[in-house]
């Protein structure tokens, strides 16, 4: 039986292999040198949160394999810097064309436009791609626990690191989490969609939520719409979100953000 992650994976290997002969490692490797400096991703999560304040991942996220087409107006640009003046902590852009509708320039674009760090959106199973990603600016990856092994995963994490990158390592079950706890990276993503069967329920974060250690900064991703979701989440443990489709159905997207983002429940502080 074959599901929709095994369908992407399938695809995006054919596509790894057509990049790397067009440019192979020690070209990619030469073009992610001459990049952009490297933007703190994990290190502004981390800052916003100490702050007392709930660290938004927001999503440039043109269509997706669940929902077709979100956004029919859809300037990578001007949504970066909405939501930047919106709150933001950090963009998150997806590259993948196939099932997404992403494509490279969205994030050259939106990094452009804006201060943030940003995450390349994609489905990695290569070394090659961290260094694609960094060539285009990149300031993290997603590595999927759901779709490598945990040597795929470990080779991309030292990649990551190999780059000054960040990490974010998506998680949807206990076992996968459990195998995300034998990586380095601060960023454990909490995934509440599963990418499977496109099932989202945010009790897929309360139900994990426990079993992050206090090192490691939880990210609650996908399906959140509301101030009361973040709300809901932030009392499960969680201070970082991944939010994507719900801000990109809006008009006006720094409005959208800021109006998320407002009443965070300030950690320590009392009422
Ligand atoms: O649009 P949403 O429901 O707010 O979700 C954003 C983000 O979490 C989602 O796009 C996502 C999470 N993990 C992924 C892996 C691949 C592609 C996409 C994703």
């Amino acid at each position: 039986m074959t599901n929709v992650l095994d369908r992407i994976k399938a695809y995006k290997l054919d596509e790894i292999a057509a990049r790397k002969a067009r440019c192979p490692q020690g070209e990619i490797e030469a073009l992610a040198r001459q990049a952009s400096p490297v933007r703190d991703f994990a290190g502004a999560i981390q800052a916003r949160i100490a702050q007392g304040d709930y660290a938004l991942i927001a999503e440039v996220k043109k269509a997706s394999p669940s929902k077709g087409l979100i956004r029919e107006d859809f300037q990578p640009a001007a949504l970066a810097a909405a939501y930047q003046a919106g709150g933001a902590t950090c963009l998150s852009v997806l590259t993948d064309a196939p099932s997404f509708q992403g494509h490279e320039d969205f994030l050259i674009a939106a990094r452009a436009a804006v201060d943030l760090p940003v995450l390349r959106k994609d489905f990695m199973y290569d070394p090659w791609q961290v260094a694609e990603a960094r060539s285009l600016g990149a300031d993290c990856i997603l590595i999927i626990m759901a779709s490598v092994s945990d040597a795929q995963a470990e080779e991309l994490e030292a990649a990551a690191e190999a780059w000054n990158m960040s990490a974010l390592i998506e998680v949807h079950d206990a076992p996968e989490l459990e195998r995300a706890l034998a990586l380095r990276s601060p960023l454990m993503g909490i995934n509440n969609r599963n990418l499977k069967t496109f099932e989202t329920s945010l009790e897929t974060t309360r139900d994990l939520a426990a079993q992050v250690p206090e090192d490691r900064i939880l990210v609650s991703e996908s399906g959140m719409s509301t101030a009361g979701d973040l709300a809901t989440l932030s009392g499960y443990g969680a201070r970082a979100f991944l939010i994507g489709e719900s801000l990109m159905r809006q008009q006006d997207v720094e409005v959208a953000t800021r109006t998320l983002l407002s009443n965070p429940v300030r950690m320590g502080a009392t009422t």
